[in-house]
């Protein structure tokens, strides 16, 4: 590995999740001529990055595999990659509800193997990855994967496989949920009668700077919604009704857990 890239990048699929992890490897300085991206429609993936529609003959020693398609497609990928894998060959698998047991039978002759959960604002550096290996992946598997996953914002291996898809309930389909919660606020905003585009826009603004805020300060955000509050005040009245029978943690507790509960799902191949 030069300068923390693999050798060559192979990204098996290349939609919403994988593309922004490639755009940013590419913005923070990767060579667009290590990238391959198979992917069936063989269109454009970025300037120099080759693409193909069938797999290669072999993979170079010092391959990074990506697998960056749909979970439900990992059988018929391995029927056509796995004979291609060698012990040289490390694998990054982000496929949801997707084991490490399973992507280690299904990939036996692959090298290093780790499951990485990312979340869409990877794209800009701000994201979040959950990583899970085993003690088949060598210390220095570990390390060149930190240094790939480093430009994409927080990443932090889990210690327990059984946590990756709580872990994945929350900061892999974390933004749906926060983007849910700003089309809400909008709406809401609107309901009492604010003009739709201007709800919409401070809504957002809302959030972001609300979100920096709550990044940069010493204390919980808890508390912070307490300095809002004057007493007697406006926020008071709302947050009475969000706090209401905890009324809010009991709908994102039923939230995580549903999206936990379909990786379970999956994971057992429903
Ligand atoms: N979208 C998200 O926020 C996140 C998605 N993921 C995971 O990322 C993976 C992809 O999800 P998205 O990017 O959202 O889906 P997507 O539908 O945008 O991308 C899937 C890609 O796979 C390609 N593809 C389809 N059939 C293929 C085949 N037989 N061989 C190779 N490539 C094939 C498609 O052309 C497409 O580029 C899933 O496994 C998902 O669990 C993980 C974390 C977050
Ligand atoms: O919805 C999904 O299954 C994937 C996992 C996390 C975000 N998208």
């Amino acid at each position: 590995m030069a300068k923390g890239w693999p050798e060559h990048l192979f990204l098996v699929g290349c939609g919403n999740m994988a593309g922004q992890m490639l755009n940013r490897w590419l913005d923070c300085g990767l060579d667009p001529s290590r990238v391959t991206v198979l992917r069936p429609s063989g269109g454009p993936v970025a300037d120099g990055v080759d693409v193909v529609t069938t797999y290669p003959q072999a993979l170079a020693h010092g391959t990074t595999v990506i697998l960056g398609m749909k979970p439900y497609q990992v059988a018929d990928v391995a029927a056509q990659l796995a004979p291609l894998c060698h012990a040289e060959v490390s694998m990054l698998s982000i496929l949801a509800g997707t084991t490490l047991g399973d992507l280690r039978a299904r990939f036996p002759a692959t090298g290093d193997i780790v499951r990485a959960m990312p979340n869409l604002p990877v794209g800009m550096g701000q994201g979040v990855v959950a990583l899970y290996t085993d003690a088949h992946t060598s210390p220095s598997g570990r390390a060149n994967m930190e240094a790939l996953l480093g430009p994409l914002g927080l990443s932090e291996w889990m210690a327990d496989e059984a946590l990756f898809n709580r872990v994945t309930a929350l900061s892999g389909c974390g933004p749906a949920f926060l983007f849910r919660f700003v089309d809400a606020l909008s709406r809401a905003g609107e309901a009492i009668g604010i003009p739709a585009d201007q709800a919409a826009r401070m809504a957002m603004a809302t959030v972001q700077g609300a979100a920096n805020m709550a990044a940069a300060a010493q204390v919980t955000p808890a508390t912070l919604a307490d300095q809002v509050a004057s007493p007697g005040g406006m926020t008071r009245e709302g947050l009475n009704v969000l706090d209401a029978d905890d009324r809010l943690l009991t709908l994102m507790t039923e939230t995580l857990e549903a999206a936990r509960d379909r990786g379970e799902a999956m994971a057992r191949g429903d």
